[in-house]
């Protein structure tokens, strides 16, 4: 089994510590995404898997076997970075070729790999060309070609869709997705900053903040059933609203009263030491809607409206001091700056985070 597993993985540079202890255990042909904001780690963790960057404690093993002094050349990992660092003088074929010719494989085995690579990504036609005479996104796919040429037990990709235009990026995202359907036996390992690419491509997600990994999970776990409020605010777009609350009762229903005066009954239980504590009320942009009843959550005046066609995003003020709470409602919506209106949600949808930010579980 080609799984890698990072057991108390630790990383400081000098009296710095970036990684703080990490656990994860990615089974063979996996593909895991890392995300994170800036800073929290996730390019250093991908470079010690690589072996490019010393690992200051704990174990890595790849395929059953500790690597954590083995070389790059020798973990059976090919690596896919922002910028493809193509030859300019090679042909596509020759860059493809390149690195098995210097572990001198034979000539049909460095064609017949080339030209199995190539079909994979729609390059055969672009063989005989240069670097220059490709697009930003067929020189990635050279790249990743070439990766795929070593035959890695391991794919790790560093940002590899960073540098791309939008259109261009997500036709490279489908062909990532193609191939890692194509090479299912493949581990890989993706570090992106982009939240579609997280939530197409990755079986699980691995988010991490300052070092530490906050939760691991499949993409639609983690939208739903985010661990802490920092998940809860990372994953999705526009970013779960988050409203101050109070528990006024506790038991298998949870009464809340939100900051702005609403008591609202959830169906989350609560032990009853958590009586009056304060406690964060998440709901997520795309699960408001206009309610003109009573049964609303909250009220607020409009302050901003976003009209995309599609969906209109709708701005709302008066809840949380300098925040607005932001509703994204489908189609177009009939309103105007300053209006006040009052919003609602199906109450399976909401999530109630304790005093540390730790989700109370759902009934
Ligand atoms: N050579 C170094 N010396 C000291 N600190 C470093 C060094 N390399 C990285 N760091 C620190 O380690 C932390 C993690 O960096 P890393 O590049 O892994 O973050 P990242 O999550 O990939 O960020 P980004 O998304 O911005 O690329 C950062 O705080 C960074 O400043």
């Amino acid at each position: 089994m080609t799984g890698v597993v990072l057991k108390d993985i630790r990383k400081s540079y000098g009296s710095v510590n970036v990684l703080h202890g990490i656990d994860l255990d990615i089974k063979q042909g996996e593909f895991i995404v890392f995300v994170g904001p800036s800073g929290c780690g996730k390019s250093t963790l991908l470079r010690m898997i690589a072996g490019l960057e010393e690992i200051t404690s704990g174990d890595m093993i790849i395929d059953g076997r500790r690597v954590n002094e083995v070389p790059p050349s020798k973990r059976g990992i090919a690596m896919v970075f922002q910028s493809y660092a193509l030859y300019p003088h090679m042909t596509v074929y020759d860059n493809m070729a390149f690195g098995m010719r210097i572990a001198r494989e034979s000539k049909e085995e460095i064609d017949r790999r080339v030209r199995a690579a190539a079909e994979i990504l729609q390059l055969t036609q672009y063989l005989e060309r240069l670097p220059k005479a490709l697009s930003g996104g067929q020189r990635q796919r050279v790249a990743i070609g070439r990766a795929i040429c070593r035959n890695p037990k391991v794919f790790l990709f560093d940002e590899p869709l960073s540098n791309l235009d939008a259109a261009l990026r997500v036709a490279t995202r489908i062909e990532i997705a193609k191939l890692s359907d194509a090479m299912a036996d493949t581990t890989m390992i993706y570090v992106t900053h982009d939240q579609v690419e997280a939530m197409t491509l990755a079986d699980r997600i691995v988010v991490l903040s300052a070092g530490r990994i906050e939760q691991v999970g499949a993409p639609l776990e983690l939208y739903e059933r985010p661990a802490n409020l920092f998940v809860a605010r990372f994953i999705g777009s526009p970013a779960m609203n988050i409203i101050p609350a109070t528990v006024t009762k506790t038991g298998p229903k949870t009464e809340v009263k939100l900051a702005g005066g609403k008591l609202v009954s959830l169906d989350i239980a609560t032990d009853p030491n958590q009586q009056n504590k304060s406690a964060s009320f998440g709901v997520r942009p795309e699960d408001l809607r206009i309610e003109s009843g009573d049964d609303y959550l909250f009220e607020g005046e409009i302050s901003i409206i976003e009209a995309l066609g599609e969906v209109t995003l709708l701005y709302i003020e008066g809840l949380v001091a300098g925040e607005p709470i932001i509703a994204k409602i489908p189609g177009i919506v009939n309103a105007q700056r300053g209006n006040k209106m009052r919003f609602g949600a199906d109450h399976q949808k909401i999530h109630l985070f304790d005093g540390a930010g730790e989700s109370y579980e759902k009934n």
